[in-house]
């Protein structure tokens, strides 16, 4: 179990996690945090069991966060606020500096505490928690730049703008990338001045309030981050709150409605990162292997459930057979078992209701008339330890249809459609013949096609000739359904500041009256 305790305390007990196996670990500690401390809400009836997805057994209960809990966690990042948002960059960007520091250092242990709690591999979790610093660090980079402009007006007179924070900021999870959404969203709001309380999957409680710590300990004021757990409840209370000005929202388009419509009642501003059906374009003059490794990298990460992922893959027809023979080849030689070995490149689904769906769209696929060509079938690994957990083999779907349920819903389970195409006319409509536009990719040795290709596709992002890259330097959001607001790049700060015009009269008033 992990500590309470700060600095080398907690150093310690993180590090304990180098050595922590799938199967041992139960969690009995509070896994709310305000005030600059960890906190257990007072009624406990409404605990809930958390699974660890490799096993199937219970890690720890999460306890919703009801009224009085969510109320205390927003005065708490507004006394914050209050404090943060008065710092220069430069000053803020030291705090943060250390903070991705600490995550660094520490890296080796959270990412094994995310293996537990969401499934997945160790080398993903390992690039994950990375990812989380990676991201501290550059907005660390950006918050001394911020700054306004100066306008010249007739007579001497000028204007200027002030960069200013928005308040308190929300942020909801989901439970695929549980530390790094809570990096991505609290890195710019705090660039920017802002306080956070953030709200994970109740699927994937444990590593947030981790992030919390490691923030106190790199001295942000208490209240800066706050974490408070539970579900929809909890996070209807949170959009809803008159004291908080933005909610970034990370889950399925259903929720990311409701919060919109939420957010309105107040005029919040919200960004959406929604899900997708991102379609993966093969033409036939690819470097065939790069594009292989492409689609696998497109549909097999995280068990697939990665909302980006390229899950409609369109092969132009004269390269089906070679391709489609090495994307099953390479899909059946994946490793799937306990993902805290090194050797493990498949871990468990995140629950056993998540893993029934999938399996669900799987058969529905077959009766519509698509043929597996591998996989998509439950797995038990050998290891006894495993038995409980929510494994399903990586799938590859032939005979594939636009108007299968397979084609047209977002799955979030690693299944893959293949799809023939003859014209590059014909595949761009079709790809974007969808309400999703999170993300695209394109495979192609034609330079004037590939540009051609991402300026038409209706998506926030296109890969040419790779897929499901995302440095924290560039930009990541949806169009369409998926959603709006971007996460990441230097643009994500307009979505966490907002703008004051100050106008500096030089002169005398011109009255009219
Ligand atoms: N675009 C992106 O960056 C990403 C999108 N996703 C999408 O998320 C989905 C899977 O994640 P889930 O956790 O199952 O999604 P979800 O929409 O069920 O839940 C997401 C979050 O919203 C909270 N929530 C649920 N009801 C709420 C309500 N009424 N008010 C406020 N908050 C509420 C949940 O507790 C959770 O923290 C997939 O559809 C996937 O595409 C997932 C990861 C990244
Ligand atoms: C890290 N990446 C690019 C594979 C996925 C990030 C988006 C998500 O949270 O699903």
């Amino acid at each position: 179990c992990f500590g309470s305790g700060w600095g080398e305390l907690c150093n310690l007990l993180v590090a304990n996690f180098h050595n922590v196996s799938t199967g041992s670990l139960v969690v009995k500690e509070a896994l709310n945090f305000w005030g600059g401390a960890r906190v257990q809400p007072k009624d406990t009836k409404n605990a809930e069991p958390v699974y660890e997805p490799a096993t199937g057994r219970v890690l720890c209960d999460m306890i919703p966060c009801g009224e009085v809990e969510v109320d205390e966690a927003i005065k708490s990042a507004h006394s914050a606020y209050l404090k943060w948002s008065k710092l220069s960059g430069l000053e803020r960007a030291r705090i943060m500096l250390e903070a991705a520091r600490i995550i660094r250092e520490r890296r080796d242990g959270i990412a094994r505490l995310e293996v537990i709690n969401n499934g997945k591999s160790i080398t993903e979790a390992e690039v994950d928690i990375d990812v989380a610093w990676q991201c501290i660090e550059y907005y660390a980079g950006i918050a001394p730049t911020l700054a306004g402009q100066h306008i010249q007006l007739p007579g001497g007179s000028f204007a200027y703008t002030r960069r200013e924070p928005l308040g308190v900021c929300v942020g909801i999870g989901a439970w695929n990338y549980p530390f790094q959404i809570a990096a991505w969203k609290s890195a710019p709001a705090f660039a920017c001045g802002n306080a956070m309380v953030f709200k994970p999957s109740p699927m994937t409680p444990l590593t947030a309030v981790i992030l919390a710590e490691i923030y106190k300990e790199a001295g942000v004021p208490d209240g800066l981050f706050n974490v408070v757990q539970g579900g929809a409840e909890t996070g209807t209370l949170l959009c809803h709150h008159p004291m908080v000005a933005k909610v970034s929202f990370t889950g399925s388009v259903p929720t990311g409605k409701k919060v919109m419509e939420m957010s309105a009642k107040s005029v919040k501003q919200v960004t959406l990162e929604l899900g997708g059906k991102s379609p993966l374009i093969i033409f036939k003059d690819c470097e065939l292997e790069n594009a292989v490794k492409g689609a696998l990298m497109a549909n097999f990460l995280t068990q697939g459930e990665v909302c980006c992922n390229g899950t409609r893959v369109f092969v132009q027809r004269e390269i089906m057979k070679p391709f489609v023979e090495e994307v099953v080849k390479r899909t059946k030689a994946i490793v799937i078992g306990d993902p805290l070995l090194e050797g493990t490149r498949m871990g468990a689904l995140i629950s056993k209701p998540h893993m029934e769906k999938v399996l669900g769209f799987i058969s529905q696929a077959q009766q519509q008339g698509a043929k597996v060509l591998c996989g998509g079938e439950p797995y038990v690994p050998s290891d006894p330890k495993l038995k409980g957990g929510y494994y399903v083999s990586p799938c590859v779907l032939d005979n594939c249809r636009d108007d299968m349920t397979c084609v047209k819903e977002e799955i979030f389970g690693p299944v893959m459609s293949i799809l023939p195409f003859d014209t590059e006319e014909e595949v761009l409509q079709r790809a974007n013949n969808t309400t999703f536009g999170l993300a695209s990719g394109v495979f192609t040795r034609d330079i004037a096609r590939a540009h051609r290709v991402a300026e038409n596709l209706q998506a926030g992002t296109c890969f040419i000739n790779n897929y499901n890259v995302s440095p924290v330097e560039v930009p990541f959001g949806g169009y369409k359904m998926s959603g709006f607001g971007r996460e990441n790049g230097v643009v994500t700060i307009e979505y966490y500041s907002q703008l004051k015009t100050v106008v500096v009269e030089m002169g005398d008033v011109e009255s009219l009256f």
